[in-house]
Parts: C-alpha cells; structure tokens; sequence
C-alpha cells in the first residue's frame, strides 16, 4: 500500500466496514444509556451501508454526445485502422524519392506536376519517375510516390524561387499542372502518416470504464462509432427544506436566510459527473415534502436532501422519510433497521432510516431507498458546511458507484498542521476542518495545511475559500502545531 492510500484508507470512509462491526463505543462514540438502541455510526460504517445498497445504472447505448462524461460499459474495438490509409503529413508534393535525391537550392529536382491530390481524393493519379502530384495535408498518397515534400521546400511550381505557401487552386488553376522545382531531398516514408501508425483494425480503442472525455468522443467518432453503450451518468435532484430559506435574488425578511445548500449540493452533483436537479427548497412541512418527493422520484437516480434530520420540532425530512412508504414493491413497513448495528439496513425496507455518526461536522444524517423503484436517498444534515462534507464524504461516492465507477475519488495527502496553538478536537468523533494546502517545495516530504475559519458549520465564507478537508482522527483531542495529518483534497 502506498503512502497515499494509507492516508486515504485512514481519512476517507472505506467500503470494507460494510456488515457486522464493532460496537460503536470501540469508536469512542457511544453514549452510555443511549448507545444500544441508538448506535453511533463510524463514517466507514455510513459510506459502506450506502454502498452497499448501490448498483451501478444499468447501460444504454446513447449517442456519441450524449454519452459524454459517461462510463463505457463494453469494450470497444478498432473495426479499421487509423489512418485508414497512407496519407500526406503536409501541403505539398508527393514525390519519387529517388527523384529527389541530393536535390538543393542550386541544383533544384524539376518535376512535372500530373495534377492535384485533394483531401477527400478517391482517384488518385500515377506518379511516375520525373514525376510529383500536388498533395493536401491528408489526402491519400498516390501510386508510386514514397515521400512528401512540403511546398516550403520547392519553388510552389512558380519558377520564382523558394515558396511559402501554394497557389490557391480557385485563383491559380495552372498550379496542378507544369513544373515545380525541389530545393531538398526526402527519403522515403518523409511526411507520411502510415495506415495504421495510430490504431490497427482489431485493437482495443477503449476499455470497459472508461470515463469519456472529450478526447475518447473523438476516438470513437474517428473509428466510425455513432452510438455507444454507457452507464448513463445517474440523475440526482436536489431538495433543500427549510421555512426559512429564501431563494437567492428574493429580499430576506425578518428570520430568513438564502438557501444556498440547493445551489451548493446541485454544484457538487453536477462536478461528481451527474446530471443534477435543483427541485427548489421545500417549506417544513411534511405534506410539501411528500407531494416533492413523489413529484421528483419520477426521474431521478438519487435524492439528496438538506436539513429537517435533527432533533428539532421541525425537523420535517426526519420526520416524513422515516414513514415514506416503499411504494408499488413495497410489501410491509417493516422495522429491519440496523446495518452494521443489526441484521440489516433501513434501505432495504424501503424507508429512510436516521442515524447519529461519529463526526464533525456531519452528525445527523439519514439514508434510505424509496418509492417503487427503491430510489436511493441521502438525507444531509442543513448546516451548509455540514450539507457540503457530507457530500463529499457519502453522496459523491455515491454518485460515482451509480457510474460504475470506484467510490473514492478525491486524493489524500500527509500535511504538516500550520497552527500558533494546538488545535481541540471532540473524542470520538472523526473532525473535518477545512483548510487550504500549500503542496511540498520538495519531494518526499509533506505539504502544509492551515485551516481556514473555525470549526462552525455555518461558515460559509471559510469554506469557500477552502480547498481541502483536515481530517482529525476519532482517537485525537489534541493536535501539535506542525503535526503530520490527513487532507483530503478537493478538486
Ligand atoms: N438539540 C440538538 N440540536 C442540534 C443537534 C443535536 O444533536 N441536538 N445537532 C446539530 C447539528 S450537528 C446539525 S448538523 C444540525 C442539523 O440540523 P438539520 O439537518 O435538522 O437542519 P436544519 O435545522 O433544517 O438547519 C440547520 C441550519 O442550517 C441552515 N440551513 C438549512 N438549510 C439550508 C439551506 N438550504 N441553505 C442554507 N442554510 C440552510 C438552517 O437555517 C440552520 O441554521 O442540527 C443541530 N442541532
Ligand atoms: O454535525 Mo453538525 O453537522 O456538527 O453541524
């Protein structure tokens, strides 16, 4: 394991603590009376009942553009070589070799020009010895002729010395034919893209997996592919509730504030490579959120939504998820809650199950399947730093396991902590700060990393201006200036 993934195996929720686990207080986190009926979840323990109730989307063939930032889901092989056939690297003249041999400014080679050869040319003419064609940057070579020389290299067939450019044909038409004088040599094979010097017919153009970029598209459409079969990149809609949040470009009144999360999360949802829907915030009531939430299973892959998951009186989401049927399939409303912490997951049961985890920001957090085709949903706590790590944390990888793709995306690195004091942090609880990080000047040695803002998960400004996650380990409570720990790097 290298250094990279330890770190990584360490800070990042790992899919391995999926099923039976340790009790939540070896954590450190259980609460005495509270712990048996209401366990505390590690992160990994989380991230691994969510993962464990995702499947891969199931493929489409999809049109080239519409497959975009999608993962291919077959192996795709060259049906014929790339270039699929000799052509010219330069504007030109395709030539004899032999014909041009020791040729010079003082002892030009003069050929006789026999015509055009255009990109696009299907007939092409003979070039005999004594002989050259004009040639356009790939247009095929013709019979006979070994090599290429650039028209830079002739006198462009004007008899007036070294040319910088050819004749237009429109304005020049006698360019195709008459002489041209060569001022150098070129050996065989000079300016020639072979047939197959890219890819041969039967070769593996792109594997299963791959994420197609904007390069891969042009592979495909360079073999001749006009469709492809992809996972589809997951559709996930975006709820935010609250009664108190106005949309942004609408006034605050009196105890509101922006519903910035919906913006946030979509971002997020968007940048992890789904398709994301911002349904809007929905008022704390739970006829609203139900009327949502049936409104939008329709078409989405993944619900997230914020807030609504604590303890309060209003804590809509909660509240209504924890009841929210299995729809069409759903043949009880039985209690198999658990996971890790019992015999099985809430998701499987159709309904939302609410849980308390071991970290900081991020707590109160809820994770579910529902409605009839057992949709998955995270539930994200509505403190907008706690809404964004718990993003990171559960939801992208979430996002990327719908892809098909591996969970864990982000990098972790050892940094230096640059702190005048030491830092607190809760037992029990895995702590992440944001931070911003400064890479190593030298290699083999590691990078530094400051926060930025306090431990609030209302700082909205210091996250912006974050670009790392500090990860502080469930055991610690206290950490040294100048201490190596995790970072998670986002972006
Ligand atoms: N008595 C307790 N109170 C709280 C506990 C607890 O254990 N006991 N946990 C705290 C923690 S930790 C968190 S995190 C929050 C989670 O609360 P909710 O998920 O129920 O979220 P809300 O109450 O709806 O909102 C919390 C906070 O975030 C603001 N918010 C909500 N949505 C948005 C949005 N879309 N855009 C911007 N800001 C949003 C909201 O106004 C609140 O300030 O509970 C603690 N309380
Ligand atoms: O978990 Mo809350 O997310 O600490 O603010």
């Amino acid at each position: 394991m290298s250094s990279v993934e330890q770190a990584a195996a360490s800070a990042m929720p790992a899919p391995s603590g999926h099923g039976p686990a340790a009790a939540p207080e070896a954590h450190g986190a259980g609460t005495s009376a509270a712990a048996a009926e209401d366990p505390i979840w590690s992160v990994p323990e989380h991230l691994a009942d969510i993962l464990a109730h995702i499947r891969p989307l199931e493929p489409l063939e999809l049109r080239l553009l519409d497959a975009q930032g999608c993962v291919l889901a077959e192996d795709v092989t060259v049906p014929v070589a790339l270039p699929p056939f000799d052509n010219s690297s330069m504007d030109g003249y395709a030539v004899r070799s032999a014909d041009v041999e020791g040729a010079s400014e003082h002892r030009p080679a003069v050929l006789t020009v026999i015509g055009d050869v255009a990109a696009g040319s299907g007939e092409l003419p003979a070039v005999r010895p004594g002989e050259a064609a004009r040639i356009m940057t790939g247009a095929p070579l013709p019979p006979g002729a070994d090599a290429v020389v650039p028209v830079e290299w002739t006198d462009g067939g004007t008899g007036r010395g070294p040319a910088t450019t050819m004749r237009a044909h429109s304005s020049a038409p006698e360019g195709a034919g008459g002489e041209v004088r060569v001022y150098r040599p070129a050996r065989a094979g000079r300016h020639i893209r072979l047939r197959g010097s890219d890819v041969q017919a039967g070769d593996l153009a792109l594997e299963a997996g791959t994420v197609l970029g904007p390069s891969r598209i042009g592979l495909l459409a360079a073999i001749g592919r006009s469709t492809v079969t992809v996972r589809p990149r997951p559709r996930v809609v975006v709820i935010s509730t609250g009664s108190e949040l106005v949309q942004p470009g609408e006034e605050l009144t009196p105890g509101r504030i922006h519903d910035s999360n919906s913006f946030a999360l979509t971002a997020a949802a968007r940048d992890a490579g789904a398709i994301a829907y911002r349904a809007g915030a929905v008022a704390d009531d739970a006829e609203s959120l139900r009327a949502a939430l049936e409104e939008q299973l329709a078409h989405a892959d993944l619900i997230v939504t914020s807030g609504g998951v604590s303890v309060g009186a209003y804590d809509v989401v909660k509240e209504t998820l924890s009841r929210f049927g299995g729809g069409a399939h759903d043949g009880d409303d039985r209690d198999d809650a658990g996971g890790p912490h019992g015999s099985s997951s809430a998701a499987e049961g159709g309904r939302v199950e609410f849980r308390r985890l071991a970290m900081q920001p991020g707590k109160p957090q809820g994770f579910g399947r529902i409605g009839p085709d057992r949709t998955p949903l995270l539930a994200l706590p509505g403190n907008p730093v706690s809404a964004y790590v718990s993003f990171e944390l559960f939801v992208r990888p979430a996002i990327r396991a719908l892809m098909g793709l591996e969970p864990h995306e982000r990098r972790v690195v050892r940094a230096r902590l640059e702190v005048g004091e030491p830092l607190t942090s809760p037992a029990g609880k895995r702590q992440f700060l944001r931070g911003r990080y400064e890479p190593p000047t030298q290699e083999g040695t590691a990078g530094g990393v400051a926060p930025v803002g306090g431990a609030g998960s209302h700082l909205v400004a210091a996250l912006a201006h974050a670009d790392a996650l500090i990860v502080i380990p469930e055991d610690t409570t206290e950490v040294e200036p100048g201490a190596e720990l995790d970072v998670v790097l986002l972006g």
